[in-house]
């Protein structure tokens, strides 16, 4: 006679026991190759063909201005709701923090327009900034690092969402460019029916600079106006702050109709930033309690103890 199995309570719990540990095995597995996969190819980032839904969410939002039935252009990426940005940041106060106590309200924020990390603020921001200082650059340029996504605080100031926070930035004020991230997204966008915006130069004279233009409204324009009176950061620091975000310029050559020879100078820093900020999203996330000593030193060289934000 074949003899009959029963599964007893310590079959049971073996089984359960075993699943548990392929489930730890398996998060191991997916941390590996989600948050920080060395061998990710370069190609394998920014593509947003392959992105998540979240990420296409985020940009159809961003882009596409219009939305029934209370439609008003002061909605989304537009000429009029750049102004009216701009002009709120000018007007209002908002908080009064340390470079340091900046990183840390930061950190729940999770960027919905990235599909490279899902790690924390904070954690991107040591490891752009530690991979700057692997490679011996200056001093400022690993606090250009170190910083330079803090413009997303915008989020706890009244933002409207992410969408007038993150994202590639773009110019609103003429034609947008086919080399924007899901260009197809603008269709709705009212700047891209208006008789003036929607033309080559839009707003803009031939090569005025970039000084002279206005990019989407987010974290990077944000912060370069609250760095530009608050730091002893260089130019080039500046620069890349306020255009780390701009892919279309500075990875896809799109826009050289408005810029200047200051622009092609700034170009060459933008661009040299750009390997740090991108492709240390794969690296092993840092210790934030050990790196803390050395980065609030380099801050009190470049900042006061307290900025207005
Ligand atoms: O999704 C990312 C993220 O929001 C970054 O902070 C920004 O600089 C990039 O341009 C963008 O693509
Ligand atoms: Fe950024
Ligand atoms: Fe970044």
């Amino acid at each position: 006679m074949p003899s009959t199995s029963t599964t007893t309570g310590r079959d049971l719990d073996l089984i359960s026991d075993a699943i548990d540990e392929v489930n730890v095995i398996k998060n191991r597995i997916w941390d590996a190759e989600t948050t920080f996969d060395e061998f990710k190819d370069k190609a394998q980032f920014r593509d947003y063909d392959a992105a998540c839904d979240r990420v296409k969410a985020f940009y159809k939002e961003q882009h596409d201005a219009h939305r029934a039935p209370a439609y008003s252009s002061a909605e989304k990426q537009t000429v009029e709701f750049n102004i009216k940005a701009r002009v709120d940041f000018k007007t209002k106060k908002r908080a009064r923090m340390s470079v340091w106590e900046a990183m840390e309200k930061l950190n729940t924020l999770i960027d919905e327009s990235d599909p490279d990390t899902s790690l924390s603020q904070i954690e991107h921001l040591l490891q752009t900034a530690e991979a700057i200082r692997r490679d011996g650059k200056p001093e400022w340029m690993q606090v250009a690092g170190l910083v330079h996504d803090l413009g997303k605080l915008l989020l706890f100031f009244g933002s409207q969402g992410q969408w007038d926070v993150v994202g590639d930035t773009f110019v609103v004020g003429c034609k947008f460019s086919d080399k924007i991230i899901y260009p197809d997204t603008f269709v709705t966008n009212p700047d891209s029916r208006d008789s003036v915006y929607s033309t080559e130069y839009g707003i803009y004279t031939p090569n005025c600079g970039l000084d002279n233009v206005m990019l989407s409204w987010g974290h990077d324009e944000y912060l370069y106006h609250v760095f530009k009176d608050q730091s002893t950061l260089p130019e080039e620091a500046l620069a890349m702050i306020r255009y780390h975000s701009f892919y279309p310029w500075h990875r896809e050559g799109a826009y050289t109709h408005l810029t200047n020879e200051k622009d092609i100078k700034i170009l060459a820093a933008v661009r040299a930033f750009n390997p740090y900020d991108l492709y240390s999203k794969s690296d092993a996330p840092c210790n934030v309690a050990e790196l803390r000593p050395y980065y609030q030193g380099l801050i009190a060289k470049f900042f006061p103890p307290l900025l207005d934000w």
